[in-house]
């Protein structure tokens, strides 16, 4: 036996310190592999949309309705079934209805309380006791155990059961029990949860959706472009800092940054207020306006126009510093001829609907005023400060990666950049080329270094390519030509805004190109399958987030309310279970407290992409395949106690 095999077993000899520890969990580890194989999640570009994300967790995208159907079958009506589905999603608030609706509350607690155990012990079958008995409430950890638990040996079973339910009620525990049992059907029913990207942005909530996340059971997590922006502010990159705060002005969501983040923006009101004074700033309305009331409105578009015009300057020097991210097409402030009101692109000359640019130094364009120098200053200390954002952030860094292999699926938010044949594209990041996987590892990296990196130049050139994997033409997060920001604002003309996708988009049903991808990231093409958001699919116009006969999914369907007059649907989310893999389609969520009256689910659709011809067991897992390196490396430890080469203790 090599030296350092025998090490490492004298140190999982410290775990297993004998011949029946060591088979004792060689046992419960093979009992592991054959459980049926748990449930995962995927949702993905929820830009904010904090309710609607909530709603989908609690309904688990209709597993929690699939599990009553199986437990219920013909035995409940559709109706009755729907009212136990809205209450497992919003138990207080159900019980808050069923109340003003019924006189004796006692009959209610005792039949909602066995469906319950019902549900409960069908979503536990999956787990092993153990793992059950970690997610159980502390409160009623041992009477629910006692209570999903089969005794085959107990005479009378029903007297039993009925005898802790009667005293549950008796003592006026009821409620909080049922609210406990509902909170741990939502827990059991998904196992693990994967988000691939775009949190943050148009949607007023991305801090409530990161404090869910932050005590979520088992997630992980796939930055998308607009999570990456918010990790460039977070570490102070100034481009990204004005960004963020553009899309929030934009949106008419900067109570995010104010009131969720504490970052102070009374610098940049009282700025954008004088600068502005006379300016209506057209050019700068808010989306979904009713927020506010008119004096609030007109403060927001001059903020908008203020901050859009430093982030303008800001990207112009950065690109001055980074030619090697071949941008410099996208500095345009030196392509506006100021006295005449006009912008040269692409060899054409287009007149701009706004000219009035107070703090724009015609022969030094890229030049921040004295004041919004100040401001920006203010700004960095006010985002690296934040507590919670930082917290956030480490929670998107230590979840979080820029694409994931899980169970031989490929996960990630935009694409893998491709040249117009197929073949993977090569981008240049800081004097060295890469392409496919590749260029994913090394970005992943330079995120990391943004926040770790001791070395300040390592550090900076992280800081800066978080900007560049937000808006790059070479980032697998972006995956277009341009983001033409500064054309919607100022210019009319749609050819100018236009965004070209990279060929990635448009090889979505080409088998030999999906296949290599999946090979690219070392997974098997035969039973792969890549799980991609980023580009909203059009439900209304026909199209299928069900790509290369299902060996892709585009599941990004337009949380996004902003999005949801394209889409026609408030997106896709996918279910992959022990049979298969089943997409979701979600009708616009309105809000929790319709969901509750009407005991409306927004799940309207559920297609069934892959049935697996067995049913899948641990054993088929990764966390499966980890298991059974474990039971080898046991295995070995028995020998080496049987032979006399490690000593039992
Ligand atoms: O919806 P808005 O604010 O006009 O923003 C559009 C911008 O968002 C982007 O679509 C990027 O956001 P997504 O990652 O959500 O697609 C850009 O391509 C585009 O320039
Ligand atoms: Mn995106």
């Amino acid at each position: 036996m090599e030296k350092l095999e025998l090490k490492y077993l004298q140190c999982l000899a410290e775990l297993y310190p004998s011949i029946a520890k060591a088979s004792t969990e060689i046992i419960n580890l093979q009992s592991i592999l054959n459980l049926p194989k748990a449930t995962e999640h995927f949702l993905t570009d929820i830009h904010g949309e904090y309710e609607a994300f909530s709603h989908v967790l609690k309904n688990g995208s209709g597993a929690v309705r699939r599990k009553i159907n199986e437990v219920f079958g013909h035995t409940l009506d559709e109706r009755e079934k729907k009212s136990l589905a809205t209450l497992i999603y919003y138990p207080k608030e159900k019980m808050e209805v069923v109340k003003k609706s019924r006189e004796n509350m006692e009959d209610w607690y005792m039949i909602t309380l066995y469906r319950l155990i019902e549900v409960c012990k069908r979503v536990a079958s999956k787990y092993t006791r153990s793992k059950v008995r970690k997610a159980l409430p502390e409160d009623f950890a041992y009477v629910i155990e006692e209570l999903i638990t089969e005794k085959p040996d107990l005479v009378d079973k029903e007297a039993y059961y009925d005898e802790i339910v009667h005293t549950i009620i008796e003592i006026g525990r009821a409620e909080v029990f049922i609210i406990a049992l509902s909170e741990l059907i939502q827990r059991l029913v998904v196992d693990h949860l994967h988000i691939l990207g775009d949190i943050y942005d148009r949607g007023p909530g991305p801090q409530h959706i990161m404090d869910k996340l932050t005590s979520y059971h088992s997630l992980d997590i796939q930055w998308g472009n607009h999570d990456i922006l918010w990790m460039g502010a977070a570490v102070g990159q100034r481009s990204c800092i004005a960004t963020v705060i553009r899309i929030c002005a934009r949106y008419g969501n900067l109570d995010i940054l104010e009131d969720g983040y504490g970052i102070n923006l009374l610098p940049l009101a009282t700025f954008a207020l004088a600068t502005y004074k006379n300016d209506p700033c057209e050019c700068f309305k808010i989306k979904g306006t009713d927020v506010y009331n008119p004096a609030e409105t007109e403060l927001n578009m001059k903020m908008h126009k203020a901050i859009s015009i430093i982030q303008f300057k800001l990207e112009g020097q950065l690109l001055t510093r980074h030619k090697e991210y071949k941008m410099s097409d996208r500095r345009l402030l030196d392509k506006i001829d100021y006295e005449a009101g006009t912008m040269e692109l692409d060899g054409k000359t287009y007149a701009l609907i706004d000219k009035n640019f107070p703090t724009i130094d015609p022969k030094k364009p890229f030049e921040l005023t004295e004041e919004e120098t100040a401001i920006m200053e203010r700004l960095v200390t006010a985002f690296t400060d934040c507590e919670k954002l930082q917290q956030h952030m480490m929670l998107l860094l230590n979840k979080g990666g820029l694409y994931k292999t899980f169970n031989g699926n490929l996960l990630y938010h935009g694409c893998v950049p491709l040249n117009d044949d197929g073949s993977l594209m090569t981008v240049e990041i800081y004097g060295k080329k890469y392409k496919g996987k590749a260029l994913y590892d090394v970005l992943d990296t330079y995120v990391r270094k943004a926040f770790f990196a001791l070395n300040p130049v390592e550090r900076e050139k992280g800081k800066d390519i978080l900007w560049y994997i937000w808006s790059g033409p070479g980032s697998p997060l972006f995956g277009k030509s341009k983001m033409a920001t500064l054309e919607r604002y100022f210019l009319k003309e749609p050819e100018t805004h236009k965004e070209v996708k990279n060929a990635y988009y448009g090889m979505l049903e080409n088998d030999t190109v999906v296949n290599s991808i999946l090979q690219e990231f070392g997974l098997d093409p035969e039973h792969g399958h890549i799980i991609n958001g980023h580009v909203p699919v059009h439900h209304m116009s026909g199209e299928s987030p069900v790509k290369c006969s299902g060996k892709l999914l585009v599941i990004d369907g337009g949380f996004s309310k902003a999005y949801q007059k394209e889409t026609g649907i408030a997106g896709y989310t996918l279910i992959f279970n022990s049979f298969g893999l089943i997409l979701a389609a979600h009708e616009p969520f309105t809000s929790a407290e319709n969901a509750i009256a009407q005991e409306t689910d927004i799940v309207s659709d559920s297609i069934l992409v892959k049935r697996v011809a067995k049913r899948m067991v641990v054993g088929d897992t990764d966390n499966g395949k980890a298991l059974k390196e474990r039971i080898d490396e046991l295995k070995q430890l028995l020998d080496a106690y049987r032979s006399g080469l490690i000593k039992e203790k």
